[in-house]
């Protein structure tokens, strides 16, 4: 799980992934969605460099000391943060699952459909949504942005996390990777490779903390499931 991002585009000041949504940071909200999965054994958890210490006790106060979690220090990009948590990963693990701290809801069932995927054989899985916006492509042109052309949305997808891999195609991506680079996703350095990258149905509700507003339909998608569990824990009146 990377989280060490700053967090730019959101602003605020702390690292994203210790952003609190409720009363907790969006790492433990994505860490509990993501072990709550049957298929998931463990974790490791990319921190930001400065805050491993504190990330080690903050799971361990709040998933318990003996939670299957390890924290490595990430990197200066995503990319990094993910090489070096595949890199403290324990032998026994053919299936790995990269998912953002900043996806904090992703629902049991999107986790699952990327293991069975894997487990079935297909060496990476992405989990992804069609593009619903018109989407064109623009260009700059005397100090303005002016549309090249409107591009065909049927075969485009808004990939998600978390993204599956036999582990062994992880690493050799990794492996072959520049240094340093900066690819957005890991499917991506998969394709580089020329493996086929199976697509298989995200949810709206995996949808990635990026900008302040995101963080407002996180907390309204919190309170909205926080309600939902009050009713269904209420005793029925006979
Ligand atoms: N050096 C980095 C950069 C990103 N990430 C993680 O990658 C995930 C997705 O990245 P993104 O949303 O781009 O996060 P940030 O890089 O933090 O955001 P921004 O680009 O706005 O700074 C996040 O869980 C983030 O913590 C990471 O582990 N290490
Ligand atoms: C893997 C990923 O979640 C794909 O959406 C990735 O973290 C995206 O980063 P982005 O730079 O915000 O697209």
């Amino acid at each position: 799980m990377p989280a060490a991002g700053l967090g730019l585009r959101l602003g605020g000041g702390l690292p994203k992934a210790l952003r609190e949504l409720g009363d907790v940071p969006m790492l433990v909200h994505a860490l509990r969605s993501l072990l709550a999965a049957p298929g998931v054994g463990a974790a490791v958890v990319a921190a930001p460099p400065d805050g491993v210490a504190d990330v080690r006790g903050l799971l361990a106060r709040e998933l318990g000391a003996d939670a299957p979690v390890t924290v490595v220090a990430g990197g200066a990009t995503r990319q990094e943060s993910v090489s070096l948590a595949l890199a403290a990963l324990d032998g026994d693990c053919p299936v790995v699952l990269v998912h953002d701290a900043a996806r904090p809801f992703v629902p049991v069932g999107v986790v699952e459909a990327v293991v069975a995927a894997v487990e079935s054989g297909a060496p990476a899985v992405v989990p992804a949504l069609p593009v619903v916006d018109t989407v064109k492509e623009v260009a700059a042109e005397d100090g303005a942005e002016r549309v090249v052309r409107t591009v065909d949305r049927a075969s485009l997808r808004a990939v998600q996390t978390p993204q599956g891999f036999r582990r062994d195609v992880l690493a050799a991506a990794h492996a072959a990777a520049a240094p340093g680079g900066d690819t957005t996703d890991d499917a991506g350095m998969v394709e580089r490779m020329g493996v086929a990258v199976t697509v298989v149905p995200g949810s709206e509700e995996a949808f990635k903390v990026t900008r302040p507003f995101d963080l407002l339909l996180a907390e309204a998608l919190l309170a909205k499931r926080r309600a939902e569990r009050a009713s269904d824990a209420e005793v029925p009146v006979v």
